[in-house]
């Protein structure tokens, strides 16, 4: 589970997240979902420790980063914004350095990683550099890597971008299982039919503050709006307007 509390971080004049609160339960999906520039992926570098907040607290599992952000980090398998492979390693020697990296011995290495690698759809591309890979086979390496070492938190920051249908299908139908094995998904989006086709929680962020935390239902409910699409502009417009 990840607990968010009255998260904040400014970069010069930009309150980039101005207060930001919610709680990812375990065996849900919980998709963060804002416009450009609303603060998500911010939101999301504070979660994985690669940023320290000007002030709030998250924790992981009961463990608060700011004390223990190695702690945390093996809780979490993150998908951050920049995928950062290692080009001239293949594959599977991306995930593989990714277990060394958690002292993952090597049996249970392998087989963690062929569970993965036949979730995820990956064998044909596992003996290949990954230089000159697609977005999506970029994306694959980069969630069997985070996933290696089994963690109950999974962090994706925009995880279908640039992704094809059949590929963002495929992504739908890992994160579903992910849910299913009791873990803690959260996911960030600017695309509602997205969010709409997966979640059980949406936590909509506008201007760096959380506008809207409710089930799909709730939301459309709030907002009298049958269709989601016209519920989220609902919301973020009203808040402009607020905020106007
Ligand atoms: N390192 C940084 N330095 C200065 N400003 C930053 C930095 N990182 C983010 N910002 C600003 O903070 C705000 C929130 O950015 P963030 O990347 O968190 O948004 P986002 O919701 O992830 O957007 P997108 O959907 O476009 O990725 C933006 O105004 C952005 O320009």
């Amino acid at each position: 589970m990840i607990e968010v509390s009255d998260l904040r971080k400014t970069f010069g004049t930009v309150k980039a997240v101005d207060g930001v609160s919610f709680i990812a339960r375990d065996g849900e999906i919980t998709g963060l979902l804002g416009p450009n520039g609303a603060g998500k992926t911010t939101t999301l570098r504070m979660l994985y420790t690669l940023m320290k907040p000007d002030s709030g607290q998250v924790k992981v599992d009961g463990i608060d980063a700011a004390v223990d952000p190695l702690g945390v980090r093996r809780l979490l398998g993150v998908l951050p914004d920049a995928r950062g492979l290692y080009k001239r390693l293949t594959a599977r020697e991306n995930i593989e350095y990714f277990a060394r990296l958690h002292d993952i011995e090597p049996a249970r290495m392998r087989a963690r990683s062929d569970v993965l690698v036949d979730a995820l759809e990956m064998r044909d591309i596992l003996d290949r550099r990954t230089e000159g890979f697609s977005q999506g086979q970029r994306v694959k390496t980069a969630i069997a890597r985070a996933l290696i070492h089994d963690p109950s938190n999974v962090i994706l920051d925009e995880p279908t971008n640039g992704l094809d249908v059949m590929a963002t299908r495929g992504l739908r139908q890992f994160m579903q299982a992910l849910k299913a094995e009791g873990r803690c998904v959260l996911f960030s989006s600017h695309i509602m039919q997205e969010v709409a086709a997966l979640c059980d929680r949406i936590v909509v962020i506008a201007h760096g503050r959380v506008v809207a935390d409710e089930t799909p239902d709730a939301l459309r409910a709030q907002t009298g709006e049958t269709n989601l699409e016209d519920a989220f502009v609902k919301i973020i417009g009203s808040e402009e307007g607020l905020a106007a």
